[in-house]
């Protein structure tokens, strides 16, 4: 559905030219919800703008429905832009429009028929839950529900892609998940390809199917949710994860244990309590558990176990080969003293 390649966006300025993507390439499915996660200034911004092209790129191709916008006349460039429908973290409402007029508004720009727009409003009114609030000015909604107009109005033109940037950023913890959530019922009720940009990771963690990694305007690491979740590569992958789900033992409490320590994660938690059962009765180990978790990463559990495995050396090498063949990653975080 799109496919950015060898993406650059840098920008002038009186300093010097100050590169916002660097050189990216990204193929995001139809119907996925792909999330690119960074700090500030890793660049999230300027991609996701230049596949709308509200940034024009430097060099590189976007191409979506297979059509490369950069090659697009003004004109068709205004049509292919019906399709990618896109929601800020400011909802950007018309203060002076009633919600109904805020998004009959973006029909009327595409020259929707009069009388097609009073059911296709009423329509999405109803998709984002604010059907009472139809006549009401945006001044008196909540932010939540600003951003349900956002949302609505984004979709008026049945976009095949929806572009969030930030989208819940400027909401609490309930809300965010309640516009995450009907992000995720749209994107499966109308297949619509999602690209969403945020610094949460619990963004992702809650509806992303894939997601990148960005960093200094390159993509550092890439792949599926539940994957990198698991075996994050990059540092800065793992400081993201850490801000959501804690794998660990503090240091000074890992000290105080002389046996060796192993992390053991199991991809389907709940089967690795019966592996690490069997292995404390297959081999004469005795085993302490420091930490146990399962997380759910979109209703896939993952199972993170930290023990301390005392025991002979050789049984000890014995019951780590046992769980290496069983478990996803085994990791030896001391071999004791
Ligand atoms: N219009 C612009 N003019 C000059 N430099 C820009 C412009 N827009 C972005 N940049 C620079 O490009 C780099 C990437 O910025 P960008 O806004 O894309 O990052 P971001 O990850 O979205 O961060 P934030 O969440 O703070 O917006 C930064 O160094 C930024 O200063």
């Amino acid at each position: 559905m799109i496919h950015i390649q060898n993406l650059t966006k840098t920008y002038t300025t009186k300093h010097g030219t100050v590169t916002g993507v660097d050189n990216i390439s990204l193929k995001v499915g139809k119907g996925e919800i792909f999330g690119i996660v960074g700090y500030s200034g890793a660049g999230k911004s300027s991609l996701i703008r230049c596949i709308n092209l509200l940034e024009r790129p430097s060099s590189g191709s976007v191409v979506v429905d297979g059509k490369d916008l950069t090659k697009l006349s003004s004109n068709q460039l205004r049509k292919a832009r019906l399709k990618i429908g896109m929601i800020f973290q400011h909802f950007y409402l018309i203060s002076q429009k009633t919600v109904y007029d805020n998004i009959a508004f973006a029909l009327r720009a595409a020259g929707t028929p009069t009388k097609d727009i009073k059911i296709r409003v009423e329509e999405l009114l109803e998709m984002v839950g604010l059907s009472d609030k139809r006549d009401v000015y945006p001044a008196q909604l909540s932010g939540g529900q600003k951003q349900r107009v956002g949302i609505a109005r984004a979709l008026a033109n049945n976009p095949a892609v929806l572009l969030c940037d930030e989208a819940t950023s400027a909401l609490d913890p309930n809300t965010t998940l309640s516009i995450l959530r009907l992000l995720k019922d749209i994107n499966r009720k109308l297949k619509i390809t999602v690209v969403l940009i945020t610094h949460e990771m619990n963004v992702v963690k809650e509806i992303c199917d894939r997601m990148a990694i960005m960093q200094g305007g390159r993509v550092i690491e890439e792949g599926q949710v539940y994957d990198i979740f698991a075996d994050p590569q990059k540092e800065l992958t793992k400081e993201f994860i850490s801000s959501v789900v804690s794998f660990n033992v503090p240091v000074h409490i890992l000290k105080e244990f002389k046996g060796t320590l192993v992390k053991v994660l199991f991809k389907g938690g709940v089967a690795g309590e019966g592996v690490i059962s069997d292995m404390l009765q297959n081999f004469s180990v005795k085993g302490n558990f420091l930490h146990g978790a399962i997380e759910y990463i979109q209703e896939r559990p993952l199972g993170v176990f930290i023990m301390e495995l005392k025991g002979a050396e050789m049984e000890v090498m014995e019951a780590l080969k046992y769980l290496e063949n069983r478990a996803a990653i085994v990791e030896v975080i001391s071999s004791g003293n």
